[in-house]
């Protein structure tokens, strides 16, 4: 019988420092069981964004899938804002932050079903600087980590935590932010500001407790001071911040500026330096199958 639907499965071969010919095996196999046909792309990480667009075009697949981080993920969350596909994520980077904000299971057979699954959740996308964002972006320390960490040889949560040293010794912290938002100009010093669209770190901490992936608003995070107690604390899951420790306001728009460049992080890669970020959200929306229990509270 001839396989009655077609499905692109967008891999990245680099991403969660693991082979993923496991991964596509699985794919292919269970798919094939219910009749679906896949197509792969792997990742070249050039003109990937092109590349997946045609591919579109040329195959009109019904569904895209994801195998990646956080990055592969906006990679193929800004080609589907010129078609109406539904992604389906199988987590694949090293810290996951997106997809842990999704509630997906860690079993890949779980994933594959969800992601070619009927219960669809649409969420709403930033753009920073004209850049889409899909979960957190940050300037300062976070960035800088980022940087650091890019320039290493190291991929996967260890080459974080290695780069985490020299780069709390390089950095200039803490800034002084300006942003407007709500009408009101706030002046802030922190070590990181954080834009959030969703609520949780790749750790699976909880920075954002009021944010919502589709409530048409995102927080600005200010997190004034470096305490190892409360980096602890929020690498731990607590959901309480100690407004001491982390600032957060509630908009649709804002202008973020500081006086000197600083380090600027989106969905984990790295931007650059910027004096000024203006953060709005888009008016398109991303379409992404999770589970059928899945709650976004
Ligand atoms: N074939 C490739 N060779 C080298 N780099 C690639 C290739 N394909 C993609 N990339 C790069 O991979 C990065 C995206 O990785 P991604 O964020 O998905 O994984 P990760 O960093 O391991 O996970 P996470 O963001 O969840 O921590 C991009 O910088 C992209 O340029």
């Amino acid at each position: 019988m001839e396989p009655k639907n077609k499905i692109l499965l967008v891999v990245n071969p680099i991403s969660g420092s693991f082979d993923k010919a496991n991964l596509i095996k699985t794919v292919e196999t269970q798919l094939a069981n219910i009749n679906i046909n896949i197509q792969v792309y792997e990742t070249q990480g050039e003109e990937d964004k092109i590349a997946i667009s045609n591919l579109i075009k040329e195959h009109k697949p019904e569904r895209i899938l994801v195998a990646g981080g956080d990055g592969t993920i906006q990679l193929v969350a800004k080609v589907l804002k010129d078609f109406d596909l539904v992604l389906g994520i199988l987590p694949a980077g090293s810290a996951n932050g997106f997809a842990i904000n999704l509630d997906l299971p860690y079993d890949l057979n779980e994933q594959i079903k969800i992601a070619v699954g009927s219960k669809i959740f649409t969420v709403d996308t930033l753009e920073l600087n004209g850049e889409m964002c899909l979960h957190i972006s940050d300037l300062g320390i976070n960035a800088e980590l980022i940087r650091h960490y890019e320039h290493s040889n190291f991929r996967g949560m260890f080459g974080y935590f290695l780069q985490s040293f020299p780069t709390l010794f390089k950095s200039n912290y803490p800034y002084k932010f300006i942003i407007e938002a709500n009408n009101y100009k706030y002046v802030k010093k922190g070590v990181l500001l954080a834009i959030a669209n969703a609520n949780k770190f790749g750790t699976g901490a909880n920075i954002n407790p009021h944010g919502k992936l589709n409530d048409g608003k995102f927080e600005v995070l200010i997190f004034k001071k470096l305490s190892l107690f409360q980096i602890i604390k929020t690498l731990f899951k607590n959901t309480k911040m100690d407004s001491n420790f982390v600032e957060a306001i509630s908009t649709e728009e804002a202008i973020i500026t500081c006086k000197k460049p600083i380090a600027f992080q989106i969905d984990g890669e790295f931007i650059g330096k910027r004096k000024e970020v203006k953060v709005k959200v888009s008016d398109k929306k991303l379409k992404i199958a999770v589970s059928e229990h899945f709650n976004p509270a």
